[in-house]
């Protein structure tokens, strides 16, 4: 199972963090967001991310010109989407990058998931909260169980250090990777690298995913 950890803001805390080798990791460009870093990007120091390390930018509900010129200009591989981007949004982004579109899930799984096959590389679900994201809560996973399609995609919402021996056990056969953000945090974008170590030691990240 892949890891992605989200919501990075700290230029020290990345070179800390590159040392787990995850596999993705996320930035949030988002002005409603405790983790935006918009207004620090000169200060994160993006050259120190090995490039098998897939960088994320995650936008909510922003115009494609803006997602495209930031990717561009920071050599974003992926981006996610965690608004209520439209399929032919997706499309749209999908020419310049890969697209990791969330749905938030509240009591089940959205209706409208098939639309989006085809135009997104990854889904990703995460909690319905308060927030978009970063909220730190759990949903029930059991309504997973009821996904039939074919695109691989992230769990999320509320992962803990304590979670990944859960993790381990389940059996979704799409599932591709395991996303942690704030119940890994000391304070908001700031990760607690015992934390991290404590969980990546015990994930098994080397099980084949479902696509590469
Ligand atoms: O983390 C944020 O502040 C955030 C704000 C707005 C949109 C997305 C955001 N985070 C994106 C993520 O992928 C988080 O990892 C995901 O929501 C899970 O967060 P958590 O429940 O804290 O593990």
């Amino acid at each position: 199972m892949k890891l992605k950890i989200c919501g990075i803001t700290d230029k020290s805390n990345i070179a800390r963090i590159v040392n787990f080798h995850p596999d993705f990791l996320g930035f949030i460009f988002f002005s409603g967001s405790q983790r935006d870093v918009s207004d620090r990007l000169s200060y994160i120091n993006f050259e120190l991310i090995p490039v098998s390390i897939k960088k994320v930018a995650v936008f909510v509900n922003e115009n494609t010109h803006t997602i495209k010129s930031i990717v561009q200009k920071y050599g974003f591989t992926h981006i996610q989407l965690h608004g209520d981007e439209s399929p032919e949004q997706c499309k749209e982004v999908q020419t310049f990058a890969s697209v990791i579109k969330v749905f938030r899930v509240q009591q089940t799984i959205p209706s409208n998931l098939g639309d989006y096959e085809g135009c997104c590389n990854y889904f990703l679900f995460d909690t319905y909260g308060k927030e978009y994201g970063g909220n730190g809560v759990p949903f029930n996973h059991s309504v997973i169980s009821d996904y039939n399609l074919t695109t691989p995609f992230f769990l999320s919402g509320g992962i803990g250090p304590k979670d990944a021996l859960y993790l381990n056990k389940l059996k979704f056969p799409k599932l591709y990777a395991v996303d942690v953000n704030s119940r890994f945090e000391s304070e908001p974008g700031l990760k607690d690298i015992r934390k991290l170590e404590q969980f990546i030691k015990q994930l098994n990240r080397h099980e084949l995913s479902t696509q590469q």
